[in-house]
């Protein structure tokens, strides 16, 4: 505010700008405007003070002084402001001035002097009417200068009516324009709308969609998190199956080593047995030996006790004698004494006989002979006494070496008795531990089944291995490589095969997979513990499944004259006479039972029978005179019978060898131009094993089923006529058959259709869950078999998914009388 005041030149206050005038009848004739000049004019807004008009007053001060005075200005053409104020005579030339209190004064004057001087009143009335006029005229002058500014205002108003005219029409045009724009927007916006709508219901679709997304995300994540905890649950399932596997594996190969161990154990057992054996042979030989020694010794103890006893009689009767010797000897010395005394006596008789001999010489001679013949006497009772006492010696001395070595030979007897005790004691503790050693060693050998069949439990009772055969000379064009690859990948190793054709990958994946260089060997270790299962007690059945001329006969029966190239029947046989030979020392007996046959046109036909090795069943069958009518029975116990085939009892592995040249011998082999060597039939070969162990009076029955079917093929690949179209279509027919039983059961269907085919009926109890399972699928690189291929590992790929039952073996014991029973 006091910037304002600053820049505006200094007034007089009695002087008031033409504005101000204008100001003052607005301040008049607008009440609103004097409120507002109350509250001050600065906080009326600068445009609207325009368009009241040029009057401006500014300022609190010039605001005050507005209020209090009224002045008379004219407005000069120069714009210069003259004061009216004065004289009502000096009207015209003399601005007069009036303020509000002047006019108020003005107007509220009375009549002064006294009542009824009218001169006065009258001077007083024209003064009065002069100022009134002046006032007038003021007004007057304010009203015409209001007229121009109205004028002024007028025009600028029709400028402005003009200007706002031409606004108006500018206005109107924009309006128009807008309108314009308006209809084009509200189009805009009716479309907006309608896509806004569209939107809406595309954004309600989108939120109905989005909440059923979430639901169904809401579903999916608990569909997800169940699955996720099943897969965790599985995960933890597997890596516990895959734990208990590995421990099994684990608990396997240390049964397998414990088992070694306890073989070589037993062995060693067996082998410290028999020396020890033989050292108990040899020490019950120095036993006996000592012993008739020291019956000898006790015999000669006895003789010697005797000839002690007989010497101590002896000695005794010679101490007695000895005594009596010496008695007498003493009686002798005595005598001899006496004899002394007496020949001193004598001798001094002597001598004085002497001298009186010598004097009587000659009268007496015979005193001296008398001496000498007792001096002699003398001597010989002395050599008597002397040799006497040297016999006592000897006895005596005798007598101490015969107590000396009774004592020896007491002692001796006594250690070889302790000895013999301790012998029989480590022979008693030997026993004891042979029988330990057997009976871990039978544990082991039932928890190493347990664990074995446990193994193939867990790897499936269905399983499928595929095995390649070389490229042959006769095949096409064209190498495997290009055709047959093996994944490397660690998951696929040695499972995996892919098939390309028209350059499209076709991936599988098996239980194993032999490509052309696996050996028969390579193969047969991989079944082996399979087989192992039949001795077990399981129904084994494995059987091959290709094209013809895929290596079916080659894997299964292979060339048996040349060890490599046996296949895996002449295998298995030999390898369940081995162990069933190894497990005898456990107590196991086994009996098998074999008997082959071959399903030709949906008919069976016995392989071993002598009459078809005549030709005779099979002319019979062929020329359409009734044979043997086979007919399949399956007992309560899962076992198959086939009236009327012949069963033969094999104990040797020679006896299957020439049983199975008879059979291949039978074999019904065509020839069509797939393979000059085409079986045309399925060949079943079946050996029951029965086995019983003496000991713990356990019983298994096993089956052991090794098949090898019919080549499957195309009718139209085959070019099969006649004869060879009937048997393609009886082959197809059957092993479509076991293809629905094998899906079948994996869906656990109500009905499984067993009775479609004869193989299928026949192997229903190896097929129906409760047996072991392996297919082969045979595929021949030959490139012009692609098709063959593919279709043989498809159908074995659906094979291998299957899941059928749980293997159960069968196993019993023995009633106390009962005999081995064939199914
Ligand atoms: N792994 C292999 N190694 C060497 N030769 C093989 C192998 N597999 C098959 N063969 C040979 O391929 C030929 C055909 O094999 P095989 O007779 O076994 O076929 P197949 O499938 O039994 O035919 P079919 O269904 O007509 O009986 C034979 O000459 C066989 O010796």
């Amino acid at each position: 505010m006091a910037s304002r005041n600053q820049n505006r030149p200094p007034r007089s206050p009695s002087t008031v700008s033409p504005n101000s005038l204008y100001s003052i009848g607005i301040i008049i004739f607008f009440p609103q405007w004097r409120r507002l000049k109350k509250d001050g004019i600065d906080e009326v807004p600068l445009d609207k003070r325009r368009r009241i008009g040029a009057g401006r007053m500014v300022g609190p001060a010039s605001t005050g002084r507005a209020r209090q005075a009224f002045a008379v200005v004219n407005n000069k053409p120069d714009g210069t402001v003259t004061n009216d104020m004065g004289s009502a005579e000096g009207s015209d030339c003399a601005p007069v001035e009036f303020t509000k209190e002047k006019v108020e004064a003005l107007l509220n004057e009375k009549s002064k002097g006294k009542k009824f001087d009218h001169k006065a009143k009258l001077e007083q009335m024209t003064e009065y009417i002069k100022r009134l006029k002046l006032c007038i005229k003021w007004f007057q002058q304010v009203e015409e200068n209001q007229v121009i500014e109205k004028e002024k205002l007028q025009s600028a108003m029709e400028s402005v009516e003009k200007k706002c005219t031409d606004t108006e029409v500018a206005m109107r045009d924009k309006v128009e324009e807008l309108n314009l724009i308006i209809s084009n927007l509200k189009t805009t916006i009716f479309s907006l709308e309608e896509r806004v709508t569209k939107e809406e219901l595309d954004k309600l679709d989108a939120i109905e969609s989005h909440r059923k997304e979430n639901e169904a995300r809401v579903a999916g994540e608990k569909l997800q998190a169940s699955l996720s905890a099943e897969l965790e649950k599985v995960r933890q399932e597997k890596s516990a199956a895959e734990q208990k596997a590995a421990s099994f594996e684990d608990m396997y190969k240390r049964a397998q080593e414990y088992n070694v161990s306890l073989q070589q154990y037993n062995s060693k057992l067996q082998k410290d047995n028999e020396t020890h054996s033989e050292s108990l042979k040899r020490v019950e030989m120095e036993k006996l030996t000592i012993v008739e020694n020291l019956s000898n010794l006790r015999c000669h103890n006895k003789a010697l006790q005797d000839q002690l006893t007989s010497l101590k009689a002896s000695q005794d009767e010679l101490i007695k004698q000895k005594e009596l010797l010496s008695n007498e000897l003493r009686c002798l010395r005595g005598e001899l004494q006496q004899v002394r005394d007496d020949r001193d006596r004598q001798v001094t008789h002597v001598q004085d006989l002497t001298a009186e001999v010598l004097k009587f010489k000659e009268s007496t001679g015979k005193s001296c002979v008398e001496l000498d013949n007792l001096t002699i006497k003398t001597n010989a009772l002395e050599e008597i006494c002397s040799s006497q006492s040297e016999q006592i010696q000897i006895l005596q001395q005798q007598l101490a070496s015969a107590n000396e070595k009774l004592k020896t030979a007491d002692l001796s007897a006594s250690t070889t008795r302790t000895e013999f005790e301790e012998q029989k004691r480590i022979v008693c503790e030997l026993q004891d531990r042979l029988a330990d050693a057997e009976f871990q060693l039978s544990e082991g050998e039932k928890l190493r089944k347990k664990l074995h069949n446990t193994i193939l439990e867990l790897k499936g009772n269905i399983r499928v291995f595929c095995r390649v055969r070389p490229l042959l000379p006769d095949d096409g064009v064209g190498t495997e490589a290009a055709l047959i690859s093996y994944p490397t990948s660690t998951e696929a190793l040695g499972r995996g095969i892919d098939l390309m054709q028209s350059g499209q990958k076709f991936p599988f994946t098996f239980d194993k997979v032999f490509s052309h260089e696996a050996s028969q060997q390579d193969v047969f270790v991989e079944i082996s513990q399979l087989v192992q299962s039949a001795l077990d007690g399981y129904k084994v059945c494995i059987f091959a499944y290709g094209q013809t001329g895929s290596g079916k006969t080659y894997t299964m029966m292979g060339k048996p004259e040349t060890s490599e190239q046996k296949g895996l029947i002449p295998r298995s046989l030999e390898q369940i006479f081995q162990t069933s030979q190894s497990l005898e020392v456990q107590g196991w007996k086994y009996k098998m039972q074999a008997s082959m046959l071959e399903i030709y046109n949906e008919t069976i036909r016995d392989l071993l029978s002598t009459s078809r090795s005549n030709g005779l069943d099979m002319s019979r069958a062929e020329n359409g005179v009734p044979g043997k009518q086979y007919t399949i029975k399956h007992d309560a116990n899962g076992n198959t019978h086939v009236s009327d085939l012949t069963v033969v009892d094999v104990c040797s592995i020679k006896e299957i060898s020439s049983l199975l040249q008879q059979a291949a011998q039978s074999r019904s082999v065509g020839r069509t131009q797939m393979n000059e060597q085409s079986s045309r039939s399925h060949f079943v070969f079946t050996l029951r094993i029965s086995g019983v162990n003496e000991s713990t009076e356990q019983q298994v029955q096993g089956v052991l089923n090794l098949i090898d079917l019919a080549g499957s093929e195309r009718l139209s690949r085959s070019g099969a006529t006649g004869d060879r179209l009937k048997e393609t279509q009886a082959i197809n027919k059957s092993l479509s058959s076991l293809a629905d039983v094998i899906f079948a059961l994996a869906k656990k269907e109500d009905h499984v259709p067993f009775r479609n085919s004869k193989l299928t009926y026949l192997l229903q109890p190896c097929l129906g869950g409760d047996s072991k399972t392996l297919m082969f699928v045979n595929i021949s690189p030959d490139p012009s078999s692609l098709g063959e291929s593919l279709c043989s590992l498809r159908f074995a790929a659906r094979v291998n998914a299957c899941e059928i039952g749980i293997p159960r073996r069968q196993t019993t014991v023995r009633p106390t009388d009962s005999r081995l029973s064939y199914g």
